[in-house]
């Protein structure tokens, strides 16, 4: 069960739901911008890594991703936002409940090798030199590749905690594994991607018997509001009614178009969820059949 944070200098958290986020690094920014949004209010103070929320029974703790699963799979914490390469890495996919994918933090954990040398797949680097963060994930995937159990391998991996990129160019590996967004990073280094041993991205998990089940519903819940917001925009226009079926197949919406009759003879005003992605498209088509006043809203947010 999570223990609640007794220190004397610390808040009492006994009675509140621990909610962990990343505290530093590319998730920081997306997830406050997430607990804004779904109206979770505190003050943090400089340094502190605990935050009571001041209008719901929950504490904030910021700790490194690379920790949050682990606290959260061991009971520690009771709900947390990280990476699902942090999940396989920490190897708690089977202790912890993924509520959610949040849509960002999205990359690739690929190999990558120095580009003009003679290594082209990932076999090429078996039993070499390898340097990543991700020992777990990286000694799996040679595993496969040499046919034997992840501790028998015989390519040498070793970790580093960060700018892994540098260690072909020191000379410390023949290869790395690490994240790949835009491959900036990789380029700079005079690196090229051989092999993706997966796609990873935010998700919101708890462990398998949670404290607090009503309020992480009620998180869960919040969350997928904004997502759903995120993904969608209110498209709102005038048509024939003659045309309204061909203009419903158009924009069908997630359950339906709201159709109200216009103040003139046999035109009705249509507003309907659209994604966002496809908005454009859609707009021409509905201004291709006849269509007037089209009109794209955005979504503050919004509840299945
Ligand atoms: N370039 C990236 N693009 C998208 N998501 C990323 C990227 N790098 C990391 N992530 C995601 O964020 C998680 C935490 O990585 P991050 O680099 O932010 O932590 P960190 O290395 O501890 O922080 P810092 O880089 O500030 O030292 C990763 O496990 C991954 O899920
Ligand atoms: O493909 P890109 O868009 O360049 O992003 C990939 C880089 O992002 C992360 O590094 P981070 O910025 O977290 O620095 P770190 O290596 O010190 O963690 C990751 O470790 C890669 O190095
Ligand atoms: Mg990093």
């Amino acid at each position: 069960m999570a223990n609640s944070f007794i220190n004397a200098s610390l808040p009492d958290t006994s009675d509140r739901m621990l909610f962990a986020v990343p505290k530093k690094g590319r998730l920081y920014d997306q997830c406050l911008g997430l607990l804004s949004s779904i109206g979770i209010e505190f003050n943090r103070k400089p340094r502190h890594d605990i935050a009571l929320v001041t209008n719901m029974p929950i504490a904030l703790v910021f700790l490194p991703a690379a920790d949050i699963a682990t606290y959260v799979a061991k009971g520690n914490i009771d709900i947390g936002i990280t990476g699902l390469d942090i999940i396989r890495e920490s190897q708690t996919e089977n202790d912890v409940a993924e509520l959610l994918r949040l849509g960002f933090g999205k990359c690739k954990l690929q190999v990558q090798a120095p580009l003009g040398h003679p290594v082209v797949s990932a076999e090429d680097l078996v039993g070499k030199r390898i340097v990543t963060s991700f020992i777990n994930l990286t000694k799996q995937r040679f595993a496969e590749l040499e046919g034997v159990d992840p501790e028998k391998i015989r390519t040498q991996v070793r970790f580093v905690s960060g700018s892994v990129e540098a260690a072909c160019g020191l000379g410390l590996a023949d290869g790395i594994v690490d994240l790949v967004e835009s491959g900036d990073t990789m380029r700079a280094a005079g690196l090229h991607a051989i092999d993706t041993i997966l796609d990873t991205e935010s998700v919101l998990i708890t462990n398998q018997h949670p404290r607090f089940p009503k309020l992480a519903e009620t998180i869960k819940k919040r969350v997928e509001g904004i997502l759903t917001a995120r993904q969608y925009v209110l498209c709102q226009y005038n048509i024939d009614r003659k045309s309204l079926e061909m203009a419903c197949r158009i924009t069908p919406g997630r359950q339906a178009p709201t159709v109200t009759p216009l103040e003139q003879n046999g035109w009705v005003a249509v507003s309907v969820m659209v994604e966002k992605k496809l908005v454009g498209d859609k707009m021409d088509a509905l201004s291709d059949i006849g269509a007037t006043d089209i009109l794209v809203l955005n979504i503050a947010n919004a509840r299945a």
